[in-house]
């Protein structure tokens, strides 16, 4: 059963309205200001809930952990998988925010399989029992990544048929079942939203990651040319996608029951974007090269030889055959798609958005001898 925190929504600020005078609206008809954010104690979850309340919209939390104080939320407590604790989240709201997941680096194939599929098939059956109209998913733009290069992927790439791992396998499943959920019929339209590598504050894990390897010496080497492009993703440009697809997910909307990227548009070099984080908070850049083959053998060789004393001792690798692959090719996406569904641009450039990033991490900052 889920557990309610907090009885009653508060109104929101007026100063928070939107410019336009009145409150943004998630209908056409202008009914909806209400939604439910699942997985709102999250990274990205707390940043969409900011964003929703300062754009005037009520929001009630839905989550298994409650990570922030707001007398501006309803939380309700409780785990995805079960829709009779979800329901009391969902009654009452026009559009449900599906962005939680386990996290990737839990490596429990029980847990994603359980959360990301049964869970989100709990979660439709609970939005359609409680009368809501819309709901998002937040997907990821791996979902079509093989660990080969992808240059300007369209959506229209087909599903990965072998996923970089089971975390995106069980994304791959889910994102079917939301999008093949949409039922105009039953007026209830679906979409997805394909972001791929959010980055910004309080990010848990790409940049304490990153910090981490580098304190324990091991950002030393380039794997490959280091010429490889890749999409970051400012966290804030992600939530604009998100409400943007859920203010034009309506009756005939493009949107229905499609998958969209959200990028920074800006793909830049893996290696380069790594370099700035890491320069930005005092560590020295990466600057050997080790050829991508020669790293992806090393670390293909690192992973059987762990997989064979793995009766005797559990080690985890950081660096894995899947992580050599994410560093060491080229993946980036078109959002054009986006562009022309919703309006979608970029609110905040790369450069601020990593000028932002470091300056929100003063304690992961290299301490001066
Ligand atoms: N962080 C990234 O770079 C990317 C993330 N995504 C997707 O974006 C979404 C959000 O990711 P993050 O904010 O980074 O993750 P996060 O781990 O910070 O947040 C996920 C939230 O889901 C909640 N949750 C997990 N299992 C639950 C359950 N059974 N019931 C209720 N709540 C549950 C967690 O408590 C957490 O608050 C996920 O769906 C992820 O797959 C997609 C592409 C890239
Ligand atoms: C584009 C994208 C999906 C980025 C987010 C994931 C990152 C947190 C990892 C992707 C590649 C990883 C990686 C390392 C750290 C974590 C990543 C940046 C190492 C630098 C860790 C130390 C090593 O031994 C080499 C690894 C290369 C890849």
């Amino acid at each position: 059963m889920a557990t309610r925190l907090r009885a009653g929504r508060h109104e929101v600020d007026p100063a928070l309205v939107n410019i336009l005078g009145r409150k943004a609206d998630f209908s056409e008809a202008g009914a909806g200001r209400s939604c439910t954010v699942i997985g709102g104690s999250g990274f990205l979850g707390q940043h969409m809930v900011e964003q929703l309340l300062a754009k005037g919209y009520s929001v009630n939390v839905f989550d298994i952990h409650k990570r922030f104080e707001s007398d501006q939320v309803t939380f309700f407590l409780g785990d995805l998988c079960d829709k009779e604790a979800l329901l009391p989240a969902l009654r009452g709201v026009a559009v449900v925010f599906h962005c939680a997941s386990p996290a990737p680096a839990s490596d429990n194939r029980e847990l994603f399989y359980r959360v990301n599929f049964t869970g989100t098939k709990a979660v439709i059956e609970a939005c359609r029992e409680a009368g809501v109209q819309k709901l998002v998913l937040t997907s990821s733009a791996s979902v079509v990544f093989e660990g080969t290069d992808i240059k300007n992927g369209s959506e229209d790439l087909p599903y990965a048929q072998k996923p970089i791992d089971y975390y995106t396998e069980t994304k791959i499943l889910q994102e079917k079942e939301v999008l093949s959920a949409n039922d105009p019929d039953n007026n209830f339209f679906t979409t997805a939203i394909r972001p791929h590598g959010i980055f910004g504050p309080r990010d848990p894990q790409l940049v304490p990651i990153l910090v981490q390897a580098a304190r324990s010496g091991k950002m030393k080497f380039i794997i490959g040319d280091g010429k490889n492009l890749v999409d970051f993703t400012y966290v804030e440009n992600v939530v604009h996608g998100h409400i943007l697809a859920a203010e034009k997910l309506h009756k005939g909307s493009a949107l229905c029951g499609k998958a969209f990227h959200i990028t920074n548009d800006e793909p830049i070099p893996f290696w380069t974007f790594m370099s700035r984080i890491l320069t930005g908070l005092d560590y020295d850049p990466p600057k050997y090269h080790i050829p991508y083959w020669l790293a992806y053998y090393l670390a293909l060789l690192l992973s059987l030889l762990l997989a064979l004393l793995r009766p005797l001792v559990t080690i985890k690798a950081t660096f894995t055959p899947m992580r050599v692959a994410l560093a060491g090719t080229f993946h980036y996406y078109s959002c054009e798609r986006a562009k022309r569904a919703m309006g979608y641009s970029p609110v905040v450039s790369l450069d601020e958005a990593i000028a932002r990033t470091v300056q929100s991490y003063p304690g992961l900052r290299r301490a001066r001898a």
